[in-house]
């Protein structure tokens, strides 16, 4: 039985393993906030919308911005994969990203403060999250047992107390919280006041509306899972983007023994979209999915899956297989998570690639700037 870990806070900013990944189509004004906690990072600015548009970077942070333009120079004809005026975009940050971990935030996002008034660390939160175990096994009551001041509780089996790597970090939010358009039409002015001081493993086979706005995870475990899918300009649907992430990267995590936590850490969410925009951008995943997560939940995949890069193709042919009577834009769908495995792996290619052609590959990819 592995002694348990007692987390504690990284001491100082883990730069070479963690980029922060924003995507913009509005102002970067919100980094002052955060300059604390972010400076150190490199920054990966994925800008949406009208590349002529100039987006200022506040001085003194240390990044790179790919504009549309950046993206069609770098992928070529695999960036009709990258979604174009949605969020959704940002997921080119994971792809162009060497680090380890990434953390991805919206432009709309603050710092938060924890009941004793104290600034948070979203960024310190997510590492923690991400380096200790997680137990999808079996539901531990008193919450993250690798916590300062908790542990398993009684009944719970040592056999299954060293848990699983984590993948995934799901941060939450105060202030605006993430509600579909039906329910911001309804309660335009609730507002999340709650701070539940609880990080928890989500069970195996549960899935989760996973929201991209205060999102971590590990990109060597589940970085090619982490596709944002077609969303936005010229597709029926968006804002959809980090749901189809979140019900392919918990499949894959639950086949290939990786956790995924919700909770801590909270940011502030300060911008309420609009209600009516967002239904006219949302309403077909609002009943696609009532037929889309049962085809999730009833999901295996086969064994010889061993890499979320093989789970991925694999659950590609399968929606396309599956779920195509649901609409035509299915097909498109599942072939452009082919093409983004194919970009993810002209990136990160796999270990047995042959060094050679990955190195001229991976080379091939300057930035747009940096400072
Ligand atoms: O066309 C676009 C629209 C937005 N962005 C950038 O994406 C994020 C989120 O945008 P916004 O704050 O307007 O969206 P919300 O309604 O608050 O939240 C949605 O965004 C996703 C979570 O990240 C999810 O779909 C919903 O929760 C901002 O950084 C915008 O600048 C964009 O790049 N292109
Ligand atoms: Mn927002």
């Amino acid at each position: 039985m592995a002694p348990k870990q007692v987390n504690s806070f990284p001491s100082v900013p883990l730069k070479d393993e963690l980029d922060i990944v924003i995507p913009t189509i509005r102002s970067l004004d919100f980094l002052e906030v955060w300059r604390p906690f972010f400076e150190p990072y490199h920054l990966i600015i994925v800008q949406d919308g009208d590349p002529t548009k100039v987006i200022k970077v506040p001085d003194g942070f240390d990044y790179d911005l790919y504009n549309r333009n950046d993206i069609n120079r770098i992928l070529g004809p695999k960036a009709s994969c990258i979604s174009f005026k949605d969020g959704g975009c940002r997921c080119f940050g994971f792809l162009v990203s060497k680090k380890k971990y990434i953390y991805t935030v919206d432009d709309d996002c603050f710092v938060a403060k924890d009941p004793n008034g104290k600034d948070i660390n979203t960024v310190e939160q997510h590492l923690l999250n991400l380096k200790t175990p997680s137990t999808p096994f079996f539901f531990n009551t008193l919450y993250d047992p690798y916590r300062e001041g908790a542990d398993f509780v009684r009944g719970y089996p040592f056999s299954l107390r060293e848990g699983v790597p984590t993948a995934v970090s799901h941060g939450l939010w105060l202030n605006i919280p993430d509600y579909d358009a039906p329910t911001q039409l309804v309660k335009p002015l609730e507002r999340n006041t709650r701070y539940v001081d609880a990080v928890m493993t989500i069970p195996k086979g549960a899935f989760y509306p996973m929201c991209a706005m205060n999102l971590a995870f590990d990109r060597e475990l589940i970085g090619p899972a982490m596709y944002f899918g077609l969303m936005g300009d010229g597709q029926p649907i968006s804002r959809y983007d980090d749901m189809l992430a979140g019900w392919c990267s918990k499949l894959i995590c639950d086949h290939l023994n990786l956790g995924v936590k919700t909770g801590l850490p909270y940011l502030w969410h300060s911008k309420a979209s609009n209600p009516f925009v967002n239904l006219k951008k949302e309403y077909k995943g609002l009943f696609w999915q009532e037929e889309i997560i049962p085809f999730f939940q009833t999901l295996t995949l086969p064994k010889e899956c061993d890499t979320a890069a093989k789970c991925y193709v694999e659950l590609a042919k399968l929606i396309k297989e599956k779920l195509n009577h649901i609409d035509p834009y299915i097909v498109r769908l599942a072939d452009a998570m082919i093409t983004w495995i194919d970009a993810w792996e002209d990136f990160n290619p796999p270990a047995e690639a042959v060094p050679a052609v990955a190195n001229a590959k991976k080379d091939a990819v300057p930035p747009k700037k940096s400072k």
